[in-house]
């Protein structure tokens, strides 16, 4: 059998102020998926893909990615794992008064001493990576523009650029269109699907839409209050499935 890209075991995950985010979750995802985690808020979405990239430390069990466990990276090993994951976020997290050419280029920053990023002296290879980055996510034509001149899913394709920067194996996306509308949400879900189809970047997105999840996952992951309570490939998903995950909630359709 392949060996899995991710391998999460046995994880939990209890926060110092001695919240649950993660309870036992075993879950392992293959080079080239794409998937779907859904869950009421406060479910645990956030803090799982925040583990796979050790922004936040587990309590217990193991994660490998590409058969090493990564739990206890420091340094230079932490730094080169995290060049293999990119992450984009709900709020885009770019430098708002900034370029978007400066905003893409920090994506690279994994790969300069702390000095030569400070100075903002990124070399001609990167500028023209930053362009292609940019072509990628057809935002080639704003690269002199300033963040904050940028509508919310512009500003989001941006941080995609800026992350492929790090050619990363595997793609996180937290929330990636909770602020965004309908029109703009196709674009940025298109632009990640796009990635893990034509690049084959692993994509990993939380998602409050079921319709979404559908439209876009090759497999769905759900969890509750912790705890991992579904899991299936989109073929044999169903939308009664999800009322084992919403537990009787209205279904949050963004
Ligand atoms: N830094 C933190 N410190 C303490 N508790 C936290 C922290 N981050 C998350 N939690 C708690 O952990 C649980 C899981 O939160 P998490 O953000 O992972 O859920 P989520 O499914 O991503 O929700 P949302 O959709 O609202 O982002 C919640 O009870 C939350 O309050």
């Amino acid at each position: 059998m392949e060996e899995p890209l991710i391998d999460i075991r046995n994880v939990s995950k209890v926060y110092d102020s001695g919240t649950v985010g993660l309870k036992n979750i075993n879950l392992t995802i293959k080079k080239g998926e794409f998937v779907v985690v859904v869950g009421l808020s406060g479910a645990g979405k956030s803090t799982l893909l925040r583990t796979i990239n050790r922004m936040h430390d587990v309590t217990d069990g193991d994660i490998l990615i590409e058969g090493k466990s990564i739990i206890h990276y420091k340094g230079k090993e932490l730094r080169k794992l995290r060049r293999k994951i990119g992450m984009i976020f709900q709020n885009f997290n770019l430098v708002k008064r900034s370029s978007v050419q400066r905003n893409v280029l920090s994506g690279r920053v994994g790969y300069y001493s702390t000095l030569k990023s400070v100075l903002g002296l990124f070399s001609k290879e990167d500028k023209q990576k930053a362009v292609d980055a940019l072509k990628q996510v057809k935002m080639a034509d704003k690269i002199y523009s300033r963040a904050d001149e940028l509508s919310g899913g512009q500003q989001q394709r941006v941080a995609i650029a800026r992350a492929l920067m790090q050619d990363p194996k595997i793609m996180l996306a937290d929330e990636p269109i909770a602020s965004l509308d309908p029109l703009t949400t196709k674009a940025v879900m298109d632009e990640l699907k796009e990635l893990n189809r034509k690049l084959g970047i692993t994509v990993i997105v939380n998602l409050h839409s079921v319709p979404l999840a559908m439209q876009y996952a090759d497999r769905i992951v759900g969890l509750r209050a912790g705890q991992l309570v579904y899991d299936k490939p989109i073929e044999e998903v169903q939308e009664a499935d999800f009322d084992s995950i919403y537990e009787g909630a209205a279904k949050q359709n963004e």
